[in-house]
């Protein structure tokens, strides 16, 4: 591995990677949305959907706040709302991750009820656990697969509790944390500090979207989110300094999304001002993600390829990059040592 030699995607995608922010809904990919879309009008010919690749154009990722979340509500979950395309769209999802060279991943997903298909909550988790688990046990794959159920924004305290009751129910079938998410323009997360209080006490891990937008990075929001002492924040978009150093001192986890910031303009300019060129230089965990790599179309080892190309990194300051997130994973020591030795045992 000779670090004169720059870095191409073929390099990014065999070089282990830990994916830890991704949406499980907003990492289905087209073709496979169009395949659930296409036996779905088997099934009724009379659907009132879209084909996927109409509704959401295959080279379309220039997606802002105001577009990109409504395509969940008035769409994606739409097409996705029976069991047949929810354990499907969650294989899919894991054998893309696995294709693209992730070893470990913690997916994450809002717990749906759709009681006009007799599903609740329970019935979701339970769906999405059984297709990790299915992937977990085969031999062949070298991703391992877990579970962070999200609280929304746009969710009541008591759901949020609600949330929390399935994450303590599950944890010991792969469930590993619980996730702040939605729409930053929506909610008082005030609402949820008895949910996460929970959390905390119970010893699950939490993560938190963290000042994604000026709207969601005010003072009070953020010592709000700091107040339950998250093990990981994601985007870490809009903070000042007060509120970097608080991170650094905690050591606090960052899970940096790069193609989701800039094709949605939650950053400013492009790549190579993005905030992993400040995070980086810092001693705390990073992890690059994909966030929702069905809408950005960015795969993890692109986003890797990216850090490289606009940021300067060769093969072994990529390598030792990917490695940052181990610090970081919400499931302990074994799966630690498990990536600890990969990497130890990993040459290009
Ligand atoms: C731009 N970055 C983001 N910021 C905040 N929330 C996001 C998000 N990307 C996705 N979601 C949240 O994840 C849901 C889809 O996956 P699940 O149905 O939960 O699997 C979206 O509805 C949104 O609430």
């Amino acid at each position: 591995m000779a670090d004169a030699v720059p870095v191409d995607l073929s390099f990014a995608r065999r070089l282990p990677k830990i994916e830890l922010h991704a949406h499980l809904t907003g990492s289905i990919s087209r073709a496979c949305l169009h395949d659930i879309w296409e036996a779905r009008r088997q099934q009724d010919p009379q659907l009132q959907l879209d084909d996927p690749l109409v509704a959401i154009p295959p080279d379309k990722v220039d997606y802002d706040v105001q577009t990109f979340f409504p395509l969940f509500s008035s769409y994606i979950y739409k097409l996705c709302d029976d069991l047949p395309s929810i354990a499907l769209s969650t294989a899919r999802v894991l054998e893309d991750f696995q294709a693209d060279g992730v070893v470990y991943v913690e997916l994450r997903t809002t717990p749906r009820a759709i009681p006009s298909r007799g599903i609740t909550k329970k019935v979701y988790v339970k769906t999405i656990l059984d297709a990790l688990r299915e992937h977990n046990d085969q031999n062949t794959n070298t991703m391992r697969a877990f579970l962070i159920l999200s609280i929304d924004r746009r969710n009541t305290a008591a759901q949020a509790q609600e949330v929390v009751d399935l994450a303590l129910e599950y944890r010991s079938e792969g469930v590993v944390g619980v996730d702040l998410c939605g729409n930053p323009a929506k909610g008082d997360v005030g609402l949820y500090t008895d949910a996460f209080t929970r959390v905390k006490a119970a010893g699950l891990k939490i993560t938190l979207h963290f000042a994604e937008t000026a709207e969601s990075g005010t003072d009070d929001e953020l010592n709000t989110l700091l107040s339950w002492q998250p093990d990981r924040l994601g985007h870490v978009i809009h903070v000042n300094s007060s509120f970097q150093e608080h991170i650094k001192r905690e050591n606090i986890g960052v899970e940096l999304c790069m193609s989701c910031n800039v094709h949605a303009k939650l950053t400013t300019g492009t790549f190579s001002d993005h905030h992993f060129g400040f995070w980086r230089h810092t001693s705390v965990p990073v992890a690059l993600c994909t966030d929702d790599v069905g809408v950005f179309c960015s795969p993890l080892s692109q986003e890797y390829y990216l850090a490289a190309a606009h940021f300067a990194l060769d093969r072994i300051q990529l390598t030792k990059l990917a490695q940052r997130p181990i610090a970081s994973v919400f499931t302990g020591a074994s799966e630690r040592t498990r990536l600890e030795n990969m990497f130890k045992h990993w040459s290009d």
